[in-house]
């Protein structure tokens, strides 16, 4: 086969593209850990359309290769001619290879079509210690390396293409890429998971100026964890998935690295065999089911309620013992906090998806402020109480405030929440110890207690913890997070509420 043969009716491009079409060329591994299974997965990840030519088929699983068969060459041909000749491909991959007639015949396909993108990940031996590419093989391997643009071997590799012994440290490694990058004239990424510490880098290597300093080292923590079965097939895949669409290798591995990070931290809830387990390729499309992000969310506030109750504002509230100041400083927070709150619903409702949410934030935005007016009225008019803003006043409003200026609908609900959960939950045992002390009209609090009592603001309050629940199903895993911070920083402060009468009336 000359590489002649070969043709490409569309002109190969890189960069720019939303969603790249990238060529798997490499292995199965029924065991979907590693190979082309994992470079799919991979891929689709990164948000790329994943296409896999194979070069051998592998019997193995997490604990090992059982038996490798390389099918004749000539039909891996007829895989590459069918793709190329009908479909741009916007990277290639490659990874396992097998032995030299197949190493030629992709030679010959890379000369001819140039793909824009070549990640290449000399596999010589999987995780398991079993050899993927014949020992001949070896010499043909090293004259492949010059038409990638970019090499990933992992430290037994890069040695093993070096010709010298493993590199013991980062910094022997490093020097190794560096020997290798200009041998063969490209980008090495040297990979620091063959070492051991607590630290875990990667580093691209180039020494002829095309990046921006000859060594960009891209820290990482190391994971402990043995589900490390197809890291390097995952890795290469999502780079050339990634740099097609941005055409800057520094960029691509800062992008790449986090992602594979969580790969690793998520890789248990996979339960993927007895021996080296995959990797979880889409940790951040795992489907919440409805109810579990609120649940999370409690987990936060039962602690700070139980706080609440042990408040001397709240024992003083139920048994009537709280000095007039103490209630009446906190109404007036109270109204002052309303004011501040009713402007944040306002935001929720001018972000709200659906038309049902914003009218439901629109609605309770003007309740507020009816409330706010009622405090005033029937409340404040006859007592005194100082108008000025308190320090926790201030901060719980700041703290709002800031969580809708992000412009995420997830956050703000989540922020929002626990004023109306906390003050439900604490009301509704106000009320209940109120009702079960019979009621007693000449508690000094009695009018107050009642109106705890409100369904209307119960059946709010259950609508508001389903759209936070339902936002957080949609919200990307970093947004959660946010919510998770947002949420617990509102819990502390409504807790700081009750409290401030005692600190500062
Ligand atoms: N325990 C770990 N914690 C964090 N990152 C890791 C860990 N192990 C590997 N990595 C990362 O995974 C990628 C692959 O690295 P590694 O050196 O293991 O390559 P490899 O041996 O080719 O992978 P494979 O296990 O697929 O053969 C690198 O980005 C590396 O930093
Ligand atoms: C088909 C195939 N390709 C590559 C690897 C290397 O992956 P690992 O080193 O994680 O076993 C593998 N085991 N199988």
């Amino acid at each position: 086969m000359t590489s002649s043969s070969y043709s490409s009716v569309y002109p190969l491009v890189v960069s720019g593209r939303e969603t790249p079409r990238v060529l798997s060329i490499a292995g199965s591994d029924p065991s979907g850990g590693a190979g082309i299974q994992a470079d799919l997965k991979s891929i689709a990840a990164q948000g790329g359309y994943g296409m896999a030519a194979v070069t051998a088929l592998t019997a193995q699983n997490t604990l090992g290769v059982s038996a490798v068969h390389v099918p004749p060459v000539e039909f891996l041909r007829q895989q590459l001619e069918a793709i190329s000749t009908d479909i741009a491909i916007d990277a290639v991959k490659i990874g396992m290879l097998g032995d030299a007639a197949v190493i030629d015949e992709v030679r010959g396909w890379l000369e001819a079509v140039r793909p824009a993108v070549v990640v290449l990940d000399p596999v010589m031996v999987a995780t398991s210690g079993d050899r993927l590419l014949r020992g001949s093989a070896e010499q043909a391997l090293r004259a492949l390396l010059p038409l990638a643009d970019l090499i990933t071997p992992n430290l037994p590799e890069l040695a093993m293409l070096l010709g010298e012994p493993e590199a013991a440290d980062w910094e022997s490694a490093l020097n190794q890429g560096k020997r290798l990058a200009a041998e063969c004239g490209t980008t090495v990424l040297v990979k620091g998971g063959h070492l051991a510490g607590t630290e875990c880098p990667d580093a691209l290597v180039n020494t002829s100026g095309l990046l921006r300093q000859d060594v960009i080292e891209v820290a990482g923590p190391r994971i402990e964890t043995k589900n490390s079965h197809g890291t390097g097939c995952s890795l290469s895949s999502a780079l050339a998935t990634v740099q097609a669409r941005t055409g800057d290798w520094e960029a691509s591995l800062r992008e790449v690295k986090p992602w594979l990070l969580q790969a690793l931290l998520h890789s248990d809830s996979l339960d993927v065999g007895k021996g080296n387990g995959p990797v979880h390729h889409f940790h951040h499309h795992q489907v919440l089911r409805p109810g579990e992000f609120a649940a999370a969310l409690w987990k936060e506030a039962a602690p700070e309620l139980a706080a609440i109750h042990k408040l001397s504002f709240i024992d003083g509230l139920q048994s009537g013992d709280l000095p007039e100041a103490a209630f009446n400083y906190y109404l007036a927070q109270d109204a002052i906090y309303l004011n501040g709150y009713s402007r944040v619903l306002a935001r929720a409702g001018a972000l709200a998806p659906t038309e049902e949410e914003q009218l439901f934030w629109a609605k309770a935005s003007q309740q507020c402020l009816e409330v706010e007016s009622e405090l005033h009225r029937n409340w404040l008019s006859t007592r005194e109480a100082s108008p000025v803003t308190g320090p926790v006043t201030k901060s719980y409003v700041d703290h709002l405030l800031a969580s809708s200026a992000a412009g995420s609908y997830a956050v703000v609900l989540a922020a929002i929440l626990p004023c109306y959960w906390l003050y439900a939950e604490v009301g509704q045992q106000l009320h209940a110890s109120f009702v079960d002390a019979g009621a007693p009209a000449a508690h000094p609090y009695a009018n107050w207690l009642r109106t705890y009592a409100d369904e209307e603001f119960a059946a709010a309050t259950r609508n508001a913890i389903n759209f936070t629940d339902a936002a957080a199903a949609a919200a990307s895993e970093g947004e959660r997070a946010s919510m998770l911070e947002a949420f617990a920083q509102s819990c502390r402060y409504e807790t700081a509420f009750f409290d401030a009468p005692r600190l500062f009336a």
